[in-house]
């Protein structure tokens, strides 16, 4: 059985990544600092190993102790109003945290590797939908720092024979459909997540942040991809390193656009309530539209969304969000589920 090293295992889309692994037959390995991260998103039996992935024998000592053949590298943070406030503790955590993992993979003889990228890297794409090759320009640091993660990924290929498959993912959203996983962190700030929030009454309305760009109803327009869809991309991408294919860089989205009051109408459809709305001045930063063009993922890695609807990935995330509170722990029971 193939066995992967998953940093941010324990994150949102990396937990997904390792129900997918999972359910294809690999043997994830999780390498987590659970600064964001939660244990409990690390399924029963799958190891996992608390540390930074900064930690370049860590990783090395980490792939050698479990024979792991390549790594999915999903470890960073991802707050872009946070990255432009701690622009240092940023470009530390994911170029550094980048660095050690390359470091450790080419220690232990780990020569692939899939990488979490963002659309972020664009910044203002000069035309829609956008391409691969098409400039990348990004507008704050968390961009920025993926996009040098990328080159460094980059020039450790050259070097010393690493493939790698960078997907540069547009808006994850929704929740695992079998809802075993999904975002864990209170104080979302992504439009499905709030929108979730306000439909189940937990806040008041949704900020809509500006109706007067220009696109079909004024508001901003992005390509939302499902957790589940993208974590099927990376096993995707996995197969294809493991049987020698190329190194990639793609865009992972499905190739349309919604705006915010389409989002805003799915969540309704969904919850069978309505969803208040107050309409806000553009937050900054912000581009009018963000739309993927997404072929080369479906044609290079064979990948077949599933759930490439927003109805679906809206249903999901609600599902998720509205589930019941987890049963308190009695006195007595232990903290936390021991891992080997
Ligand atoms: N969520 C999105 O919309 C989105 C969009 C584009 C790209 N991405 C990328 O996807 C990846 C995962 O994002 P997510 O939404 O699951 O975030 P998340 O915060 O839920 O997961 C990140 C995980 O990495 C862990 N981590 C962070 N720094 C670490 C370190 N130095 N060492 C070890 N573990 C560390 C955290 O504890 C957490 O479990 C990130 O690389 C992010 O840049 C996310
Ligand atoms: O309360 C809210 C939240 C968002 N929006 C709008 O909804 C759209 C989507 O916003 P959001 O869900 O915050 O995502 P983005 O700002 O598009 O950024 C996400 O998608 C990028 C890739 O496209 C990733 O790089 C980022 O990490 C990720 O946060 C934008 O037009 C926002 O202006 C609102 O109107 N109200």
């Amino acid at each position: 059985m193939t066995r992967v090293l998953v940093t941010g295992g324990a994150g949102y889309i990396g937990s997904q990544a390792v129900l997918a692994l999972l359910d294809a037959g690999y043997q994830p390995v999780v390498l987590d600092d659970l600064s964001t991260g939660l244990r409990e998103a690390v399924p029963e039996g799958v190891p996992l190993v608390v540390g930074d992935v900064a930690d370049a024998n860590l990783v090395a000592s980490t792939l050698r102790a479990h024979r792991a053949e390549a790594a999915m590298h999903f470890a960073a943070s991802l707050v872009v109003p946070e990255s432009v406030a701690q622009p240092l503790a940023y470009w530390r955590n994911n170029l550094a945290g980048t660095l050690g993992l390359l470091e450790g993979c080419v220690a232990a003889g780990v020569r692939r590797l899939v990488f979490s990228s963002t659309a972020a890297v664009y910044g203002i794409p000069d035309t829609l939908p956008v391409r691969e090759d098409a400039p990348c320009r990004p507008i704050n640091p968390y961009g920025a720092s993926k996009l040098a993660a990328e080159r460094l990924i980059g020039d450790a290929a050259t070097a010393h024979g690493v493939s790698f498959v960078a997907l540069r993912y547009f808006n994850v959203a929704g929740a695992d459909p079998a809802g075993r996983t999904g975002r864990r962190r209170p104080g979302a700030t992504h439009l499905i997540a709030v929108a979730c929030d306000a439909a189940l009454g937990r806040r008041d309305a949704v900020t809509v942040y500006g109706d007067d760009y220009d696109t079909p109803d004024g508001t901003g327009v992005r390509d939302y991809v499902h957790v589940a869809d993208l974590a099927t991309a990376h096993v995707a991408a996995l197969r294809h390193l493991l049987e020698g294919g190329r190194s990639l860089t793609l865009n992972c989205g499905y190739g349309r656009g919604h705006s915010v009051l389409a989002v805003l109408r799915a969540v309704e459809r969904a919850a069978g309530r309505p969803v208040p709305h107050r309409i806000a001045p553009r937050r900054a930063g912000d581009p009018p539209a963000v739309i993927a063009v997404a072929d080369g993922v479906r044609q290079l890695l064979g990948w077949h969304p599933m759930h490439d609807s927003l109805d679906r990935i809206v249903s999901d995330a609600l599902a998720w969000e509205g589930r019941p509170a987890a049963p308190p722990l009695l006195p007595g029971q232990p903290a936390e589920r021991a891992h080997a």
